[in-house]
This record gives C-alpha cells, structure tokens and sequence, in this order.
C-alpha cells in the first residue's frame, strides 16, 4: 500500500493545459472531502491576483506568495493537499520546501513550464521532475502545423524571439504560442 504524502508534476509548454489539470486535481481532492491549499507566485498577474487561472477561463482560489518558504508558513496542519502553480518562476528552494511537505504525509502537486522559450529548461521544474513520484507531460497544439506542441514560441511584433532576451517575460496569446520542436523558430546571435 501506497503511503502518504508524494509530489507530483503536470509539466509542458504554454496553452498545453497544465493550469486546466491542476485545476482538475483540486476540484476532485475536494469532492473527496481532502483539505486543499493553493499558492501561485505573484508574478503572474496575467488573469486573477488571487486564483490559478487557465487560458479558457477555469479559475481556483489560491494564495500569492513571494518565495518558496512563504508555502511552508502558511501550509495548516489539518491540509491533506498542496496545489502550487507556475512553479519555474520560484527558486531552487521550492525543491526543499515540497520535499519537507511530502515527507510530512502531504500531496504537493506542482503544475509549470519544463522548457523556456528558447527550448531549454526553464527554473527548478527539471529538478522538480526528478524527485517527482509521477509526471504528467502535456503537449499543446502547434500553431503552424496542427501536430503536437512541446514548445513555446515567444514572438516580438510577429517575430521569433533572440536567445539573448530576458528569459522572465510574464504574458499569454499576444506574445506566445503553442509550437512543435520543428516549427519552434529562436533567433541566434
Ligand atoms: N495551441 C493551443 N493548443 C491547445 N490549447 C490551446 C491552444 N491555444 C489556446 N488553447 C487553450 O488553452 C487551454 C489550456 O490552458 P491552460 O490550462 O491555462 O494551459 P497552460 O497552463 O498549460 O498554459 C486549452 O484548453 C485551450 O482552450
Ligand atoms: C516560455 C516562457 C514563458 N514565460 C511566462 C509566460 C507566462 O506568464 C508563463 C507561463 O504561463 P502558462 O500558465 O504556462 O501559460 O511563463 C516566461 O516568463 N518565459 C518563457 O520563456
Ligand atoms: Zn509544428
């Protein structure tokens, strides 16, 4: 028998339905009676201060933190789960911080981007990735040719990104889009 308390990581490019899942997670872990926690970073203040969002609407209450231990303070003991999104715009820390609340007999479940959008990978998912129990890997669809997405296009006025951009750049559809590895386009120095 399985005992308590794991991480699990949705992982994936924009539009690839991360946030959807996430969301997905916490209305179930509801229904089943389980006390739920969500944080997101403060960073994203694309949609809702104060909600996970996804990009067709879905909503889910959480709380805005500004670092990784800010989790661990106001996790309460009676939560059964931890919900955490956007989770490659947090430091190394939150590696610690959803170790510590997993080996406490928590659910802590981290939705966020794997690669950046120079297809590399982006923060402390890769690192989340390897102590992970279980994995979800979600593919958008590719805005060119229709097939399966596992890249995110960043464009500026309609134009592929350089590598030498800053690699934190918050926004959604007016400078993003869903690409497959053979249609994703970075401009070399
Ligand atoms: N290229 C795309 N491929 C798939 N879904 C897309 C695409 N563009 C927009 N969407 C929308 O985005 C939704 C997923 O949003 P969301 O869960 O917020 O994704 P993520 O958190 O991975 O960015 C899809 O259900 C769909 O309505
Ligand atoms: C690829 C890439 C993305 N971002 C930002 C853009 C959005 O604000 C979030 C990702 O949101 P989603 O829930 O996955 O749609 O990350 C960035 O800052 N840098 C990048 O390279
Ligand atoms: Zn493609």
């Amino acid at each position: 028998m399985q005992k308590e308390g794991w991480i699990e990581v949705i992982c994936g490019g924009m539009f690839s339905g991360k946030s959807e899942e996430l969301i997905r997670r916490i209305r179930r872990a509801r229904i089943a009676k389980l006390e739920v926690q969500a944080f997101k970073p403060v960073i994203d203040d694309r949609y809702h201060r104060e909600a996970i969002a996804s990009h067709n609407g879905l909503i889910a209450e959480a709380k805005t933190i500004h670092t990784a231990a800010e989790i661990l303070a106001n996790v309460s003991p009676k939560t059964d789960v931890i919900a955490i999104d956007e989770v490659q715009f947090f430091d190394e820390e939150i590696l610690d911080v959803c170790q510590e609340l997993a080996n406490q007999g928590k659910r802590v479940i981290c939705a966020g981007l794997d690669q950046d959008f120079r297809g590399k990978p982006f923060g402390p998912t890769p690192l989340m990735l390897a102590v992970a129990e279980h994995i979800t890997k979600l593919q958008a669809i590719c805005m060119k040719c229709g097939g399966p997405a596992s890249r995110t296009q960043r464009l500026i006025d309609g134009r592929p990104a350089s590598e030498e951009d800053p690699i934190i750049q918050v926004g959604a559809k007016e400078q993003y889009e869903a690409r497959c590895r053979h249609c994703h386009e970075v401009l070399k120095k």
